[in-house]
């Protein structure tokens, strides 16, 4: 946590020390501990509005006996401490239910996004060895077809009703006797938590964090968000919680702190729906990707919806000058950009309230993190020099490694230096500008999307001979993945009808083979692809062409 009352950045970093105590459990500092003072139970922690309109509050105090009941009732299907936890699940209570039981558990969470197709959750769910899933009625279907292949997997709860070889998810915290537990005693670096992400080759690879990630990222959070917590606040972010953003940048540290998380995702972002929740439920902080805020500034007249924001942090993608001036002119604040990965997060960032922001700039160091720019050696190289963004380690937001991948671990370090794959340049004082990706991979979003990964769907469809998906840039989504397609049936080069039907068709089979998210938003047929004399695919050549 940041320092009392800060001056100024210089004063915040001077005065900062880390204080992660040994033992530590997400579980019970997000919720557990705000229920010992006298009203902490009965302070609202997650309040839902659903899709039809309701809205359901639910308290620490419910959080606390929900999260027992789940442990106790895992534990009774026999998930033991260590063992991998799936939660596919949407923002709602129990999303946040099913983190902090595995976290109370000993087990180590992995948030699965309800927008994966089936290949991409068979693959998370094969390679983290999940013993439990913790799904609702819309996902628990996928799992069930996937289950007869995942030998790991002997426990599916669901939200929502029984089914097949699903258990109520409610019925069975009901039927659960929280009176005897105590959560595990975990050491800050026990695991706690795998969030897999995508690299240029290869399958995704998950990250696996510590439970001192969480205390790790609160200086991240407390400075673009106007040294957060303050009186009154409410936390909302569109990301969902099932990436790092979502879920560290935003739902637990704000139950860290005790300020209460509203949880809405609309199926389809909409700009003046989402002004008209914010008023709603009095939103004062939000997590807003640039994707969003592009969507935000298409609203006319903003103001007539009353909405009263104390903070915006925005990361994920390059926020711009345009978005910084709309902030300050549209919602009479400055956007504070941060910026991190799965691996390594909220490292950089902004915070206006001390002092100015360099428009363009991903910001400074934040308190206890120390970031450089690095050649391919390792050196620190001197400001104004370009070369990759890297970490230091040890930091307590740095990853333990990839999920049994120790190889792919290693390669993400220089000596002592975590590498992020991202370029940038850092000034005489210490403020960073970002430059680009030193690999292929696809920022669109917000979303960080592996070429590898849409190109092994795309080739499992029949009609596709050879497949490359690249980056091009987008206004709205920054980056858009668009696939260059060699067609199995060349007399579909010569035909736009077909090329449009079968483009429609790729899409659909990405969607829902891979991911709804990260499907090729534009295809082109082409004869053949660049390829390198080894026979490796110039994704290069293919940017360039666009
Ligand atoms: C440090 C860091 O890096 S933190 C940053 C981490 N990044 C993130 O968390 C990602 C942030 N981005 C987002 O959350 C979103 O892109 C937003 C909020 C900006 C915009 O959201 P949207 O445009 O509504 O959707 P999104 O980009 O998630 O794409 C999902 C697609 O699935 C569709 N979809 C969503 N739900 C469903 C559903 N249940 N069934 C079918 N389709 C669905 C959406 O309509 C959208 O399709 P379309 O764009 O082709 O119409």
């Amino acid at each position: 946590m940041l320092p009392d009352s800060p001056t100024s950045w210089a004063d915040a970093r001077a005065r900062f020390r880390w204080d992660i105590p040994a033992r530590t459990n997400i579980g019970v500092d997000v919720c557990d501990r705000h229920c010992t003072a006298p009203d902490g139970a009965e302070r609202p922690a997650i309040i839902v509005e659903d899709a039809d309109g309701t809205v359901t509050t639910t308290s620490f105090g419910d959080l606390k006996d929900q999260s027992d009941r789940l442990a106790v009732a895992l534990a009774a299907r026999g998930v033991q401490r260590g063992d991998r936890v799936a939660v596919l699940l949407p923002q709602s209570v129990e999303t946040a239910v099913a983190h902090i039981a595995a976290y109370k558990l000993g087990c180590v969470a992995v948030p699965l996004f309800v927008l994966f197709g089936e290949d991409a959750l068979e693959y998370r769910l094969a390679d983290s060895g999940a013993r439990a899933v913790v799904t609702d009625a819309a996902n628990v279907g996928r799992v069930l077809d996937l289950k007869a292949r995942l030998p790991d997997l002997s426990c599916v709860l669901t939200a929502g009703g029984a089914t097949g070889a699903a258990e109520d998810l409610h019925a069975a915290m009901d039927a659960a006797d929280p009176s005897g537990f105590s959560p595990a005693d975990t050491a800050a670096d026990d695991p706690a938590v795998i969030i897999y992400t995508s690299g240029t080759t290869g399958k995704p690879k998950g990250a696996l964090h510590a439970h001192r990630v969480l205390r790790g990222h609160l200086p991240g959070v407390e400075m673009p968000h106007e040294l957060f917590p303050k009186e009154g606040d409410l936390f909302w972010t569109p990301a969902d919680w099932a990436w790092i953003g979502g879920l560290l940048d935003v739902l637990l540290p704000a139950l860290f702190h005790g300020v209460p998380v509203l949880a809405h995702r609309a199926r389809k972002f909409d700009a003046e729906e989402a002004f008209c929740l914010m008023a709603r439920h009095k939103v004062r902080n939000v997590f807003m990707p640039p994707t969003a805020l592009k969507m935000l500034r298409q609203v006319k007249d903003p103001a007539r919806f009353g909405v009263r924001l104390r903070s915006i942090g925005s990361g994920g993608e390059t926020l711009g000058r345009e978005l910084l001036d709309w902030g300050r002119d549209a919602l009479g604040l400055t956007i504070n950009e941060f910026y991190g990965q799965t691996e390594c997060n909220l490292v950089l960032g902004n915070c206006a309230g001390l002092g100015e922001v360099r428009e363009g700039s991903m910001g400074r160091a934040i308190p206890g993190h120390t970031v450089a720019i690095i050649d391919d050696t390792g050196t620190e190289l001197p400001a104004g020099s370009d070369g990759h963004i890297a970490v230091k380690a040890p930091d307590p937001v740095m990853f333990l490694g990839y999920w049994n991948k120790p190889e792919a671990t290693a390669e993400k370090f220089i000596g002592d230096w975590l590498v992020t794959g991202d370029t940038g340049r850092m000034d005489d004082d210490g403020w960073f500008w970002f430059l680009g990706r030193a690999d292929d991979v696809i920022t669109t979003a917000g979303y960080r999307v592996g070429p590898g990964e849409v190109e092994d769907a795309l080739i499992r469809h029949p009609a596709v001979r050879l497949a490359a998906a690249v980056g091009v840039p987008d206004p709205d989504r920054t980056e858009i993945v668009k696939a260059f397609i060699v067609p199995a049936d060349t007399a579909v080069l010569d035909d736009p009808d077909r090329q449009e039907a079968l483009a429609a068709e790729i899409q659909e089979f990405v969607k829902t083979r891979m991911a709804r998210h990260a499907y090729p938003r534009r295809i082109e047929f082409v004869a053949d692809l660049p390829m390198t004399t080894t026979g490796k695919i110039q994704r290069k050549v293919l940017r360039e062409h666009g």
